[in-house]
């Protein structure tokens, strides 16, 4: 099987979504998040802090390129299409799929959750609202797209088994 790569922006249930299908088609998972924090050592709000999100990208496009791309299903940082090199990596090697999820949902979503340093501070909604335009057409580039707005897991999950085959 190829590498199924999953897209969307933060909080569309990537690392929720590849976690179901991990268990259901008995392959591993990996989340590009977690494998930035085994390499450096480093929690995510702490490289944003230390290093910037320049520093953060480099290492989020090795780890890209180091995690294995046969029999593997891969949640994606949010950020990950920001750029084109990604993209492009994502499409040659595996499936992209884009969890599109509307901004109103993703705000009520991550409610509460203060891990995202580009969500810190206040006006949420209008950050949340601002990064999500920027980034839909870049996300659009995927494979294919599931609108995961008011839809359980287990559907999103089915839906993507049927993309696949
Ligand atoms: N289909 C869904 N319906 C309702 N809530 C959901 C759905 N999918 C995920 N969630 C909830 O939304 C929150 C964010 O989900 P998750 O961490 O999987 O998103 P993510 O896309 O991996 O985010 P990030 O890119 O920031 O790591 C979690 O609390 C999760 O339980
Ligand atoms: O959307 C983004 O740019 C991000 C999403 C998260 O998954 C993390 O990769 C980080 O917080 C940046």
């Amino acid at each position: 099987m190829r590498a199924i790569y999953l897209t969307g922006f933060m909080g569309s249930g990537k690392t929720t979504i590849a976690e179901k299908l991990s268990f259901e088609l008995t392959v591993p998972t990996i989340d590009t998040d977690d494998h930035i924090e085994e390499v450096t050592g480093k929690a995510i709000p702490d490289i944003f802090a230390s290093e910037g999100e320049e520093a953060f990208r480099k290492y989020e496009s090795q780890s890209l390129e180091s995690i294995p791309n046969k029999n593997i299903i891969i949640s994606t940082g949010g950020g990950i299409i920001l750029k084109e090199q990604n993209r492009e990596f994502m499409k040659k090697h595996g499936i992209v799929i884009y969890l599109h999820c509307d901004p109103e949902e993703i705000l009520k979503r991550l409610e509460g959750d203060s891990s995202r340093p580009l969500l810190k501070g206040d006006n949420r909604k209008a950050k949340i609202e601002s990064i999500f335009s920027e980034r839909l057409s870049l996300y659009r580039e995927a494979h294919f797209e599931i609108d995961t707005t008011n839809r359980s897991v287990s559907e999103i999950a089915e839906e993507i088994q049927d993309i696949i085959g």
